[in-house]
């Protein structure tokens, strides 16, 4: 292993003590260029297992996210290619998914473990409520000795609220699981400066920051796949930023990727890690309306201030006190996210005033600086 494959991220990341690992569709579906209807790779998600189990047996808290619903629906249907349409797809998941759960249960059941389904769309990450339950949900399968295999309720998200890739799902639950690290495995070995298919492309052991990122190109992925690797590249940061970890590898590299994370692509974490309920405000939560403040106001929670009526210019959506907003500036721009103190009619009320002019139930800020987070 060379001295970069050693680094202090890669350390973290084979140390971590709970881990969330996310494997695409590509590395469990069966493809060749002309027919990629003959279903799941039994042989690959055995050696998948095994490296997970491996790891597990090492002391290690797992919780799988497992895309292949979809394709494993595929050849069942008898249809020829990747559905593009929402009900075929939802149609194909809800085949696809029973092989799926069956393939990592029996696969699992080598080593006596037992295998719980926990399925999730966008809106329950957004829901508090809903939130709590999966949380408690997977905290019980860990501490029951089971392995939750996650992934989206295909066949009831809709194309608006869809996470739309299962990184960003892994990424959101990592974070919701309190876990370590985040493993992606996929079909390539892990990111490169460029399109790979392309040639060319050189792959990037580390990645410490954004300038790490400047100028590479995150192509599409393959047949199987659906968000390729921009897909990866954002939740990736979006778990980095949260403060966890991340190593994407290949899945044919699972077991160096789980024992020692000396494969693939390495992104360093932020020092601090994110508070769950701002974690939650800034990616998960649904927002509920617009507040367009003035430059003064945008320059004031740049620096951490809380949001005053006097700032704010305009009120759009309907929403009440507790929900989330966004706080764009008059250029359009999200400046930040976060929890409003008051409903829209009371906001519209407010508007442009003092807070000395306000009666005494309106002086709180309309978002306070604790419930404020930046878009970074
Ligand atoms: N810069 C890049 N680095 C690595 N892979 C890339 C890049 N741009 C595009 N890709 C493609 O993204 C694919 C992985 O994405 P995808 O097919 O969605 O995988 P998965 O099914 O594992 O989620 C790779 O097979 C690769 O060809
Ligand atoms: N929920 C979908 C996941 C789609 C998806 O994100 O696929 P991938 O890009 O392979 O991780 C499925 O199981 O097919």
């Amino acid at each position: 292993m060379t001295a970069e494959l050693r680094s202090p991220v890669r350390t973290q990341i084979s140390g971590a003590r709970s881990i969330v690992v996310k494997i695409g569709s590509s590395a469990l579906v069966k493809s060749s260029p002309t027919d990629i209807s003959d279903g799941l790779d039994l042989e690959r998600l055995d050696a998948l297992a095994d490296a997970l189990e491996s790891r597990m047996a090492s002391g290690t808290d797992v919780i799988v996210v497992s895309s292949g619903a979809i394709g494993a629906g595929i050849g069942p249907l008898g249809l020829k290619k990747r559905p593009t349409d929402l009900a075929t797809k939802q149609a194909a998941a809800s085949v696809g998914q029973l092989a799926l759960a069956h393939a990592w249960g029996t696969s699992f059941a080598r080593y006596g473990r037992t295998v719980g389904q926990v399925l999730l769309t966008a809106h329950d990450i957004s829901m508090r409520a809903q939130h709590a339950n999966a949380q408690r949900t997977l905290d019980r399968l860990r501490t029951l000795g089971a392995v939750a295999v996650v992934n989206e309720n295909d066949t009831v998200a809709t194309d608006e609220i869809r996470f739309g890739d299962n990184d960003r799902l892994a990424a959101l639950v990592a974070h919701l699981a309190g876990a370590d690290a985040l493993v992606l495995l996929s079909d390539v070995a892990g990111l490169y400066d460029g399109d790979p298919r392309k040639g060319g492309a050189r792959m990037i052991a580390e990645v410490a920051g954004a300038a790490d990122l400047d100028g590479v190109i995150a192509g599409s992925g393959g047949a199987l796949g659906t968000g390729g690797m921009a897909s990866k590249l954002s939740a990736a940061r979006l778990a980095a930023d949260a403060g966890v970890p991340v190593l994407l590898a290949a899945a044919s590299d699972a077991a160096a990727a789980l024992a020692d994370a000396g494969v693939g692509t390495a992104f360093a974490a932020r020092d601090t890690r994110m508070s769950a309920r701002n974690f939650w405000v800034r990616h998960a939560a649904e927002t509920r309306g617009r507040i367009v403040v003035d430059d003064g106001a945008a320059a004031a929670i740049a620096r951490r201030k809380s949001l005053l009526p006097a700032g704010v210019v305009g009120v759009e959506g309907r929403f009440l006190g507790g929900d989330v907003v966004d706080v764009v500036g008059a250029d359009g721009a999200v400046r930040a996210r976060g929890v409003i103190a008051y409903e829209a009619a009371e906001v519209a009320e407010m508007i442009g005033r003092s807070t000395a002019d306000l009666p005494p139930g309106l002086r709180r800020p309309v978002v306070h600086a604790d419930d404020l987070v930046l878009r970074s």
